[in-house]
């Protein structure tokens, strides 16, 4: 869980930018370029030729494989050799004695026909019965091939898709099932410790006596299935401003005023509930809101019977069992001389070299020690995987370390001697882009890690290196630093190097990224040149720059928004325990409109009182039953709740056309079905004046308005990312 950022949620002029000719060049790259052909031609012989006769794997299978994993010849054979083990010739099973004995049998029966009288009909008179069962077979819908792994299952559902577009039947939707395998990853690796992930640096310390919370599987918000639009592609990125006004219709909110602490009752007298929030958030005392033993009951609970009432009120405004401490908490941030904290989150196409580098530079500040390390690389080394062993560091699932893809954003973190930091590594494979949306939002800048190596870098950016620039730039990032990685297999070329950084300086600027706030790092997350340590003597002369942590710590930290009413974005949810009861203040839970008392905090696995925002924090809760979070949920003060929303008007930046269509709303971990449903008109760029009402298009590269609304009411604020057709952008 996270506090709130501040990030500008205005729409920066900067960011407005001619993305047409970037989008003109994707759509034909789409298509599939020479290029790709003989690539896909050469991998399939490769294929074919690795996997050898004993596994039966058709070239369609093989196509998808290798355009999946972008051509790699390795992981696909690894990945088909796992779809399709090899067939085992089948052994001849020994006759049972009763076979045995019933064979016998029947030998002996045909030796004596005369013996069995009965058996003996006329062909003619001989009949069949067959048995209509009563309850029909149980089937799994969809068909009973059960995808062997989540990357199997993806890879099935695209495939469908396809198979649909190309039969031209617009109204038939498949798309639905890859958010929502996606959300079922989500789902799934809820176990995936945040703040600091497994290594055993970060198992948890508090000793697991108490369960505060006891989650059962929390569940994912509902992904409507969605009409494909008629043309072929529609996937845009957009940005959001906060909804204006005059649109928005947030869904009548529970009555949920916060009632005064005892401190504040001690200290102020009696309750004035329109004063209380304001003092508070004066005080910028974000957890200290305890509430009052009698909360009001709520309006769905008004509408009960008298007995249903009393129980209602019993259990909803029974006192909190643990006692706040009724901090200042400005003051005890003001009072402390803690170190500047940042997080960025390593974002570029699939394999690259994010986990490895991170991985490298844990290892080289001695985050993790040389043991650990060799276990990791032992581990690796018996799978075949040996090149892996850094990446592990920061990929902990098993599929992950299978299938050598990052999954589901992995956090760790590290100091400078200025600065605190937390890593987020994202994934990059683009099946995976919810969870990069997840990451990203978490962060004050980013890390784009690019491939080097020959061909590598151009086959990026047909891939997610653009995407993900582009993104995290939506999202309000505004420092990038890009680490032009694998240096050692273009003998770190300097020419390279000046290639790479000319391109993508174009291309980023164009994205709307200051020159200023880019920096070009090259280095090798293999052998760690220039990534803590100075590139090894003889390698780089020609470079005279700092290394990838100097340019880190160089970094200017994201102001923070300590003055505004709490908002923290669920990331994760957890088994946990906590020894002493610390901070005893309440919390309320939207969009489900739940209170939880916070029993502990901690920041880094050590218990804290207190916490600010820009903190990545795990909290302790009490009083509250699971079912009513889920990720994505914000926890707010209960006197200053953070709203409902069931439509909201976007200002948004367009990448690709927009129309009336469905959409997955996204901002953190929050992903919901919504429709665009109206167009309400098209922006001047630099302006902001309505040039057109009412298009019947959006452009891509055009700004403009428009009313979108959710499938369900959610807690929304500021910039949120809209998609369509669940592999591409769409921009909010
Ligand atoms: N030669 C060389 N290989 C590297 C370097 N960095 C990473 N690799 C290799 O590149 C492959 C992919 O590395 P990862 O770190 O898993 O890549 P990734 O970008 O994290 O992959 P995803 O998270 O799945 O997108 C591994 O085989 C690494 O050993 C490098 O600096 N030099």
């Amino acid at each position: 869980m996270s506090h709130r950022r501040t990030k500008g949620i205005e729409f920066d002029d900067d960011e407005v930018a001619d993305y047409s000719d970037e989008y003109a060049e994707d759509t034909q790259e789409q298509e599939g370029i020479p290029e790709d052909q003989v690539r896909m031609h050469e991998g399939k012989a490769q294929v074919k030729k690795a996997l050898g006769s004993s596994y039966s794997v058709s070239d369609k299978e093989i196509e998808e494989a290798l355009w999946h994993y972008y051509y790699d010849v390795s992981k696909s054979v690894s990945y088909l050799k796992n779809l399709r083990p090899p067939q085992q010739p089948k052994k001849l099973k020994q006759a049972s004695r009763f076979d045995q004995a019933a064979n016998s049998a029947a030998n002996a029966q045909r030796r004596k026909p005369d013996d069995t009288p009965w058996l003996q009909l006329p062909e003619h008179r001989r009949g069949n019965i067959s048995l209509e069962p009563v309850i029909p077979q149980l089937r799994l819908l969809g068909g009973s091939s059960k995808p062997s792994s989540k990357l199997a299952a993806l890879a099935a559902a695209r495939k469908k898709k396809e198979e649909e577009k190309r039969a031209a039947a617009p109204t038939t939707d498949t798309s639905a099932q890859l958010p929502d395998r996606a959300i079922s990853l989500l789902d799934r690796l809820g176990s995936k410790a945040s703040g600091g992930s497994c290594t055993e640096k970060n198992a948890p310390l508090s000793a697991p006596s108490s369960h505060v919370l006891e989650q059962a599987r929390p569940r994912p918000y509902p992904v409507r299935p969605k009409k494909e639009p008629s043309t072929s592609r529609l996937e845009e990125s957009k940005e959001t401003v906060p909804p204006a006004p005059e649109a928005t219709k947030p869904e009548p909110l529970l009555d949920m005023k916060a009632e005064p602490s005892t401190f504040a009752r001690i200290m102020v007298g009696p309750h004035d509930s329109s004063h209380g929030s304001q003092n508070r958030s004066k005080e910028g005392s974000f957890f200290s809101v305890p509430d009052e033993p009698k909360a009001k009951p709520r309006e769905t609970e008004k509408a009960t019977n008298g007995i249903t009432e009393a129980v209602s009120q019993l259990s909803i405004g029974a006192s909190p069992r643990v006692k706040s401490k009724n901090l200042n908490v400005r003051e005890e941030f003001d009072k402390s001389d803690q170190k500047k904290s940042a997080s960025f989150v390593v974002i570029g196409h699939v394999d690259h070299g994010k986990s490895t580098l991170m991985g490298r530079l844990l290892y080289d500040l001695k985050v993790i020690d040389q043991r650990s390390l060799d276990k990791l690389r032992k581990e690796a080394d018996a799978i075949g995987k040996s090149s892996f062993a850094l990446a592990w560091v920061m990929d902990q699932t098993s599929e992950e370390r299978s299938r050598g893809v990052t999954v589901d954003i992995a956090t760790n973190s590290f100091e400078t001697e200025k600065t605190r930091f937390t890593i987020l590594d994202a994934p990059g494979h683009r099946d995976f882009i919810p969870n990069m949306i997840a990451g990203a939002s978490q962060a004050d800048f980013a890390i784009l890690v690019i491939d080097a190596g020959t061909n590598s870098f151009e086959s990026g950016l047909k891939g997610q290196t653009k995407e993900h620039a582009l993104l995290v730039r939506s999202m309000g990032v505004q420092r990038l630093i890009v680490a032009v990685n694998k240096m050692d297999m273009v003998s770190w070329s300097e020419d390279r190097f000046q290639e790479i950084s000319q391109q993508m300086s174009a291309f980023l600027t164009s994205a709307g990224f200051q020159p200023k706030n880019v920096t070009f790092v090259p280095c090798s997350g293999l052998t760690g040149g220039n990534v803590v340590n100075p590139p090894a003597e003889g390698t780089m002369p020609w470079y005279t720059g700092q290394t990838l942590v100097q340019e880190l710590d160089a970094s200017e930290t994201t102001k923070r928004a300590i003055e505004q009413p709490l908002r923290l974005s669920i990331f994760d949810i957890f088994r946990g325990g906590v020894t002493n009861p610390l901070v005893g203040d309440q919390v309320l839970a939207m969009p489900s409109g739940e209170k939880a008392t916070i029993k502990g905090i901690e920041i880094d696995n050590a218990a804290a009182d207190w916490a600010v925002a820009g903190q990545m924090v795990t909290l302790h809760l009490t009083d509250i039953d699971p079912v009513h979070l889920r990720y994505g949920d914000v926890l707010c003060s209960p006197s200053n709740p953070i709203k409902n929303v069931k439509s909201f008007t976007a200002k948004i930046l367009a990448f690709e056309h927009v129309l009336p269509m469905s959409v997955e709303v996204h901002q953190g971990r929050l992903n919901v079905a919504a429709t665009v449903s109206r167009l309400v008109a098209l922006l001047d760029k630099a302006t902001g004046e309505v040039t057109k009402k009412k298009p019947r298009a959006i452009q891509p590269g055009a700004v403009a308005r428009v009313v979108v609304e959710l499938e369900n009411a959610i807690p929304l604020e500021g910039r949120v990312i809209l998609r369509a057709g669940g592999v591409r952008l769409l921009l909010g």
